[in-house]
């Protein structure tokens, strides 16, 4: 994902809002002794999998929906991995191309079994069924085709998706330049691996290009272990649980400085531990870190990209 990297680097320069401390990179590498607390994929076991075809679409429709979850502050990931396993038992065609273009918010309310309407509900709708017409368009209905189609490339899945697919396209213009996040996209690729555990629909000879995902938990995970700085109007925006707009520098600065600072620390982790440590790995982990501690603040901006 070199377009990935890049620019972020490229912000992580530029930045007004938010800093990267090397000395806390370097600090978090002693702590953990030169290797990555291990977490297994699908450590919660809220996920569907039943090595074939149909885990390939749930990944896909679960990280279409991956995305914004605190405006309801009851409602987590785990709720949207779960519901649509709990979904996927029942009915083994209720993610089929025909019927994913078909879902009302009440309908993907339902499913879910939640009670009260979703954050972005509307949006979160559009995207099934951009989902569902597309599959059906290009890759005969099914998911697990366009992951055949890649020929085990997650550089070539993340391009895919983010072709076909423009609910995928997380990107951004700061001070004049894009910058490219893509979250889910990449995190599809990720799950694909983590879920297939490298086999199959999940083996890619080039997962190591993936980068972080920039979502909402890691900044601020990586915030407390001394690695990220904010100014302090952006501190007390987080602390007043103020929202910070889609697309502001603050925002970009937030997710961008959160890639370039993981890849900074696998770097030093590469080295240090003399093999290849991968992105993905160090996002597991932080993410984790993140979820379990429910007093973390976060940033709260609304987007469909995560
Ligand atoms: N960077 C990163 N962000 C991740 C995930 C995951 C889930 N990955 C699964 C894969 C295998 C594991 O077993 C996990 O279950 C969700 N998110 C993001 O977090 C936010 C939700 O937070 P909360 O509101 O507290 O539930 C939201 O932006 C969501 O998009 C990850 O892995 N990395």
């Amino acid at each position: 994902m070199e377009e990935v990297r890049e620019s972020a680097a490229w912000v992580a320069l530029n930045s007004s809002h938010v800093t990267i401390d090397s000395s806390g990179i370097e600090k978090v590498v002693e702590k953990i002794k030169g290797s990555i607390p291990k977490v297994e994929w699908n450590y919660e076991g809220i996920h569907y999998f039943d090595n074939g075809p149909l885990t390939v679409q749930y990944l896909f429709v679960l990280d279409a929906l991956n995305f914004c979850f605190w405006p309801d502050k009851d409602l987590n990931y785990d709720h949207l991995a779960n519901g649509l396993k709990e979904a996927l038992l029942n009915d083994k065609s209720v993610f089929n191309a025909d019927r994913l273009q078909k879902f009302t918010g009440p309908q993907l309310r339902e499913l879910l079994k939640w009670p009260r309407p979703l954050p972005l509900e509307e949006e979160r709708v559009r995207l099934l069924h951009e989902v569902g017409f597309e599959l059906e368009r290009s890759f005969e209905g099914k998911a697990s085709k366009l992951v055949e189609s890649c020929g085990k490339s997650a550089v070539k899945l993340v391009a895919l998706v983010t072709q076909h697919f423009p609910g995928f396209r997380d990107h951004s213009v700061y001070k004049g330049h894009q910058v490219f996040l893509y979250k889910r996209a990449q995190i599809f690729a990720s799950d694909l691996w983590g879920a297939f555990k490298g086999q199959g629909y999940g083996e890619f000879k080039d997962i190591s290009s993936i980068t972080m995902f920039a979502d909402y938990i890691v900044p601020a995970v990586l915030r407390q272990l001394g690695v990220l700085k904010y100014s302090s109007t952006l501190a007390s925006t987080i602390e007043a649980n103020s929202e910070i707009g889609a697309g502001s520098e603050e925002e970009v600065e937030l997710r961008a400085c959160s890639i370039y600072a993981v890849e900074k620390m696998r770097e030093l982790l590469s080295i240090k531990s003399g093999k290849e440590v991968l992105s993905v790995e160090l996002d597991l982990w932080l993410w984790s870190v993140g979820v379990q501690c429910p007093s973390l603040q976060h940033h709260r901006t609304l987007s469909i990209y995560y």
